[in-house]
Order: structure tokens, then C-alpha cells, then sequence
């Protein structure tokens, strides 16, 4: 074994195997530059299973960049991402620790969901036949069972009488709740959601939130959210993440961070906010 393979090893083999308390996401001493630009500066943040935490910080505080390295599709610079114990770039072959092949990325990455700004929905498809693609031909899933499930969840995010419309004939908070529902059939462990609300007219926000909420209050699932709505942040989650200028700064329950900021930075950062940020 190389001395690199042994200090990878270490590092992310370095935690407690099992266990109520192993974290389902674990972010270690994260560098991640975009050519001569160093957006992240050694990122530590460890995210429980069932935990629901927000992410907030100045635009281009690397937030969006943090949720994207979960999904690969962003590679850190240095450092390891864990999830659900295992390292998202490197996979064990043989008792040896290599550079991650597809196989084990795809793998991986089939334990996160993401819902970006941008809905994306495949225009030429029902709303029904959006949400059943991916079970079907990345999960192998019955059209049958799919189906099913994709009803349901349809059903959960309010859209069950709009099954058979197609994209276009739907708002654009209609649209961002089918993109949930996509992302909610393939079972992911861990939910991504990073601006959910930005693209929408602001009297579409509320009904994407609420199923947003519904989520976060009535099942177990690990949510990382990254959002400009501060109220909503407040209500869902168990603890809220303040990132500036390459760093966590502040991070506690909502009402500690949110009402009761130590540093200069977040007050700063808050008070821009009531301002109209
Ligand atoms: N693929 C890329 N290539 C070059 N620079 C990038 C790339 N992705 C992000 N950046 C830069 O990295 C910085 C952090 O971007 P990121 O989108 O993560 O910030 P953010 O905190 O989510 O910002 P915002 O709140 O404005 O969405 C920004 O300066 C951005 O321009």
C-alpha cells in the first residue's frame, strides 16, 4: 500500500463504522479552488442522519459548491466527502483504498437526491412519466411499481389530478413540486435542496415551502438546504450552517444563529438581509 492510499485511509476510514451517531455526510478539511480562486478553505461539517440544516452566507460564499461536491458534480480539491460511511471519490478494492470507479460513484450518488433552481422537467413527457423515468431505467424498477410510487408521491406533493398534463400546462411552483416528487421516488437518504425558490414568482413560493416542510416534519430523511428564506429556514431546520469567505463562521439551532449572532460577520450578514438583500 502507498503512503497516499495510507494517509486516505486514514482519514476517512478514521471514524466510527457503525452506530446511531456516524454521521450520514461527512465533510473533511474540504479545499475546493476554481482556478487561482480558493472557495472553500478547509471545510469540516459532519451532518446526522435525519438532521435537516441550511446553509447561509454572502453570494459566492461557495454554498451552491458544497451541495454540488455531495451530488459529484463538483471534485473537491483535497479532502474527503463520506456518505453514509463510505468515501465518495475513492472505493475499497481489495482491502485498498483507490480512486472511485463509476460503478461505485453512481452507487454512491443513488443515496442523494437533488432539486436544483431550475426544475428541468423533460418537456415532452407527462408529469406522470417524468417522475417514473429514473426508477424505471436507473433503478431497474417494474413500470408497475413506479408507477405506484410515483402516484403516491404525486399524490404527496399535491399534483395527484395533474398526473397526465405535461410540464407546460403547469405553474412554475406545480413544476418545482414535480421536480420534488422526482427526486423523492428514487428513495434518496439524504435530500439536497439549494434554491429552490429563487426562479419562482413570489406568490408561487409558499405552496414549494410548504411541501418542503411537510417533508422535513413528517419523515426522517437527512435534508441539506441552502436558501435566501430566512423564516423557512427558521421553522425546518435543526441547525443552520453560516459560511463566509471560505469557512463555517457560526452554526447552531436556528434560533441561536439566526436571533443571537457572536460574530460581526453574521450580524452584518443579517442585517443585510432585513435590509432587502
Ligand atoms: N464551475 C465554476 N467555475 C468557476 N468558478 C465557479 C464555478 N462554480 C462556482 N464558481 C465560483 O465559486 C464561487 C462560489 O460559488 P457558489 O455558487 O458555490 O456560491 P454561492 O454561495 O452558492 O452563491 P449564491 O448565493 O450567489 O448562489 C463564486 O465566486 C463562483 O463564481
Amino acid at each position: 500500500m502507498t503512503a497516499m492510499q495510507d494517509a486516505i485511509r486514514e482519514e476517512v476510514k478514521g471514524v466510527p463504522e457503525s452506530g446511531l451517531d456516524r454521521p450520514i455526510v461527512r465533510y473533511r478539511d474540504i479545499r475546493k479552488s476554481f482556478g487561482d480562486f480558493e472557495v472553500l478553505k478547509g471545510l469540516d461539517l459532519d451532518i446526522k442522519q435525519g438532521e435537516k440544516i441550511t446553509i447561509i452566507g454572502p453570494s459566492g460564499s461557495g454554498k451552491t459548491t458544497i451541495i454540488r461536491m455531495l451530488m459529484t458534480l463538483e471534485k473537491p480539491t483535497s479532502g474527503t466527502i463520506e456518505v453514509d460511511g463510505e468515501p465518495l471519490w475513492h472505493e475499497e478494492v481489495k482491502g485498498e483504498l483507490v480512486p472511485a470507479r463509476e460503478k461505485h460513484l453512481r452507487k454512491v450518488r443513488g443515496k442523494i437526491g437533488m432539486v436544483f433552481q431550475q426544475y428541468n422537467l423533460f418537456p415532452h413527457m407527462t408529469i406522470l412519466k417524468n417522475v417514473t423515468e429514473a426508477p424505471i431505467h436507473v433503478l431497474g424498477m417494474s413500470k408497475k411499481e413506479a408507477k405506484e410510487k410515483a402516484l403516491a408521491m404525486l399524490e404527496k406533493v399535491g399534483l395527484k389530478d395533474h398526473v397526465h398534463k405535461y410540464p407546460i400546462q403547469l405553474s412554475g411552483g406545480q413544476q418545482q413540486r414535480v421536480a420534488i416528487a422526482r427526486a423523492l421516488v428514487m428513495e434518496p437518504k439524504v435530500m439536497l435542496f439549494d434554491e429552490v425558490t429563487s426562479a419562482l414568482d413570489p406568490e408561487l413560493v409558499g405552496e414549494v415551502l410548504q411541501v418542503i416542510k411537510d417533508i422535513a416534519h413528517t419523515t426522517n430523511m437527512t435534508m441539506i438546504l441552502v436558501t435566501h428564506e430566512m423564516d423557512f429556514a427558521r421553522e425546518i431546520s435543526d441547525r443552520v450552517v453560516f459560511i463566509d469567505k471560505g469557512k463555517i463562521v457560526e452554526q447552531g439551532p436556528p434560533e441561536q444563529v439566526l436571533e443571537h449572532p457572536k460574530t460581526e460577520r453574521l450580524q452584518t450578514f443579517l442585517q443585510h438581509f432585513r435590509n432587502g438583500y
